[in-house]
C-alpha cells in the first residue's frame, strides 16, 4: 500500500496489541468511558502515532505538537462531518435529514467554499455555525453577555438565601450547577427560556446523565429513560422557540444586540442563515440545534468551574492569594471587572491548570483521501484522533519550580504552572511553547468558538462565589474526588464523588 500510493515511502502506525483475537479493541470503544481513557493513557505514545483496530474501525491516534498541528490545522485531508452528524443525531436527537445533510456538506467552514464543492449557502452547516459563533462572541456581543452573566450569578447567589451562619451542603458540584446553569441560559436565551420551562434545570440534568448511553449510538428505545429525558428537553426547546417567535417585538432593529423575546441578537438572527434548506430546518431540527447549544453553553463550563473552585478552596494559602487577586480586580465602587480578572496572572494560571488537569476530549476526524501526516500513512475513510488527556499528561508537563526546585508531575494540580517572571521580576501568565501541548479547546478550524467566553465564565463563577460567600470544604485534608471518566471524550470531567462543604454569607464583600 505504502510503496504503491506514496513514492517517497511512509508507513502505517503500529497497532496496539490486544488480547482478544477477533474483537480486538471493539469493546474498549463500545464501552468507552474509563476503559477507553485507560487504553489511551497506557499506550503512552508520546510524540508518535499508534492504531486501535476493531470491528468496523481502524483508528490512528496522534500525539505530540508536530503531528497534532499537521492534522488539525489543515482541513484539506480530514473532516469532522461524520462526528458532528453523529453528535447531533445520537446526543441531541436531530432528524436523519439534518444529519445526512451535515455529512454531505463538504464545503468547509471558511467564507470561501472548498474548491470544487457546490453546497447551497443555506446548507453550509459548518460555515453558518461559524458565522453564528463569530457574531455571538464578538466583542460587542461579549460586552452584552458578560455583565448579564455576572448579574445573573449574583442574583442566583441571593436566591439561595444563605445567611451569615454556616450552612452545610452535600454536593459542591450541584451547588455550582445550580448557580451557573440558569445564569448562562438567561445570558444567551433571555428570561423566556426558563419562564416557559421552569423545570429545565432538573430536566437538563436528567438528560446530561443519559449522555454516556446516548453517545454509544444505540437505538434510543433500548433505554426508555434516556429517550424520555431527551424528549422532555427537546419539547422545552420547542416551547421556547414558539414563545420567542410569538412574542418577538416587531420593531427590533436588524442588528440589535439583545431583545426580550430571543435574548442575544445573534440567536434571533441565526434562523435566517438556514432559510434555504428545503425544509430540513423544521421544528425538530431547531429543537435539536437549540438543545445542542444549551449543552455547549453550559456542560463544559459547569464542571470546569467546579474544579476551579475545588482546587483553590482546598488549598488555604492559594485561596487567600486568589481572593486578594479578585479584590484587586474590583473598581473603587466594589464592582467586579471581568476584564481585570481575565488579565490576572494567578487567576489565569489556575484556570489553565484546571483545564489541563480536568478535561478529556477526543478530537476526532475522518480522512477524506489517502494521505500522509508526516511519514504516517492515513488511508481514506479512517478515523484520526487526538486524546487531549494523553497530551495533558505527557512528560512535557513535569515542571520544576524555579524558585524552590520542587517537582510537579503532570498528574498533580500545580496552580503556578503557567506563571513566569519577566526581566524585572514581575509575575506573568505565559503560554509560551505550549501550542499543541495545551489543548482543552482543541486546535485549528474546529477549535472551540466559545473559549473566550468560557474563560470569563470560569473566572466569574469563582470570583462571585468568593465575593459573596465564605466557603469551606468538609472533606479530609488532602482528599480529592476522582475525575469521572464515564463521559470520556466530551470535554471537562465531572467529579466522581460528592464533595461536602459549608458556606455562609460574608459579612462584607471582598
Ligand atoms: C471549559 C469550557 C469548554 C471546553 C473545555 C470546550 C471544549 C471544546 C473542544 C475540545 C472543542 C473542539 C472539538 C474538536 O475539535 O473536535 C470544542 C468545540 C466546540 N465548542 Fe467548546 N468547550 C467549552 C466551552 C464552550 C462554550 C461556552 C461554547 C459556547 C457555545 C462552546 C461551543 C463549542 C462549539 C459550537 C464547538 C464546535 C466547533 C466546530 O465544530 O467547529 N464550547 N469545544
Amino acid at each position: 500500500f505504502a510503496s504503491k500510493s506514496f513514492p517517497n515511502g511512509g508507513s502505517r502506525p503500529a497497532i496496539v496489541p490486544s488480547t482478544i483475537p477477533l474483537l480486538s479493541h471493539t469493546w474498549t470503544f463500545v464501552l468507552g468511558g474509563s476503559k477507553m481513557a485507560a487504553a489511551f493513557l497506557q499506550t503512552s505514545m508520546t510524540d508518535g502515532a499508534i492504531r486501535f483496530k476493531g470491528i468496523g474501525f481502524d483508528m490512528t491516534v496522534l500525539s505530540g505538537p508536530k503531528l497534532i498541528r499537521k492534522a488539525l490545522i489543515s482541513p484539506q485531508d480530514l473532516h469532522m462531518n461524520i462526528i458532528s452528524a453523529n453528535a447531533m443525531g445520537n446526543l441531541f436527537g436531530a432528524p436523519k435529514a439534518l444529519c445526512d445533510a451535515i455529512i454531505t456538506d463538504n464545503s468547509g467552514n471558511a467564507a470561501k467554499p472548498i474548491p470544487g464543492t457546490q453546497v447551497p449557502l443555506g446548507r453550509r452547516f459548518a460555515r453558518n455555525q461559524g458565522i453564528f459563533f463569530k457574531e455571538a462572541f464578538a466583542k460587542r456581543s461579549l460586552d452584552e453577555i458578560i455583565p448579564r452573566f455576572t448579574r445573573n450569578l449574583y442574583d442566583q447567589c441571593e436566591l439561595l438565601h444563605v445567611g451569615t451562619d454556616w450552612v452545610e451542603m452535600d454536593n459542591l458540584f450541584d451547588f455550582v450547577h445550580c448557580l451557573v446553569f440558569p445564569s448562562a441560559v438567561k445570558s444567551f436565551f433571555g428570561d423566556t427560556m426558563l419562564q416557559v420551562n421552569p423545570n429545565l434545570l432538573p430536566d437538563f440534568r436528567a438528560f446530561e446523565d443519559q449522555l454516556p448511553f446516548l453517545a454509544m449510538g444505540l437505538p434510543v428505545w433500548m433505554k426508555p429513560q434516556a429517550q424520555r429525558a431527551r424528549t422532555k428537553c427537546l419539547d422545552a426547546m420547542k416551547r421556547w422557540r414558539q414563545e420567542a417567535t410569538k412574542t418577538e417585538e416587531p420593531l427590533v432593529s436588524s442588528d440589535q444586540l439583545w431583545d426580550s423575546a430571543w435574548g442575544l441578537g445573534a440567536i434571533r438572527r441565526f434562523r435566517y442563515l438556514f432559510k434555504d434548506t428545503d425544509g430540513i430546518f423544521g421544528e425538530d431540527a431547531w429543537a435539536a440545534t437549540d438543545l445542542a447549544y444549551v449543552w455547549a453553553f453550559t456542560s463544559n463550563v459547569i464542571p470546569a468551574s467546579f474544579w476551579y473552585l475545588f482546587e483553590t478552596v482546598s488549598r488555604d494559602s492559594l485561596l487567600q492569594s486568589a481572593k486578594e487577586q479578585v479584590s484587586t480586580s474590583k473598581t473603587s465602587a466594589g464592582i467586579l471587572q471581568a476584564g481585570e480578572l481575565a488579565k490576572n496572572p494567578l487567576l489565569q494560571s489556575i484556570y489553565a491548570e484546571t483545564l489541563r488537569l480536568h478535561t478529556a476530549s477526543l478530537l476526532t476526524r475522518t480522512s477524506k483521501r489517502d494521505h500522509k501526516i508526516d511519514s504516517w500513512i492515513i488511508p481514506k475513510d479512517q478515523y484520526v484522533m487526538v486524546a487531549t488527556q494523553v497530551e495533558h499528561r505527557s512528560p512535557y508537563w513535569n515542571t520544576v519550580d524555579p524558585e524552590t526546585g520542587s517537582r510537579h508531575s503532570p498528574y498533580s494540580f500545580y496552580p503556578e504552572r503557567f506563571l513566569t517572571k519577566d526581566e524585572d521580576g514581575n509575575v506573568e501568565f505565559s503560554m509560551e511553547g505550549k501550542q499543541g501541548r495545551w489543548l482543552p479547546y482543541g486546535m485549528g478550524e474546529h477549535m472551540c468558538p466559545g473559549r473566550h467566553f468560557a474563560k470569563y465564565e470560569m473566572l466569574l463563577v469563582f470570583a462571585v462565589i468568593v465575593d459573596v460567600f465564605d466557603i469551606e470544604l468538609m472533606t479530609p485534608t488532602g482528599w480529592k474526588p476522582e475525575d469521572d471518566m464515564s463521559r470520556y471524550g466530551l470535554g471537562a470531567t465531572r467529579p466522581k464523588q460528592e464533595v461536602k462543604f459549608r458556606i455562609r454569607q460574608r459579612a462584607s464583600s471582598l
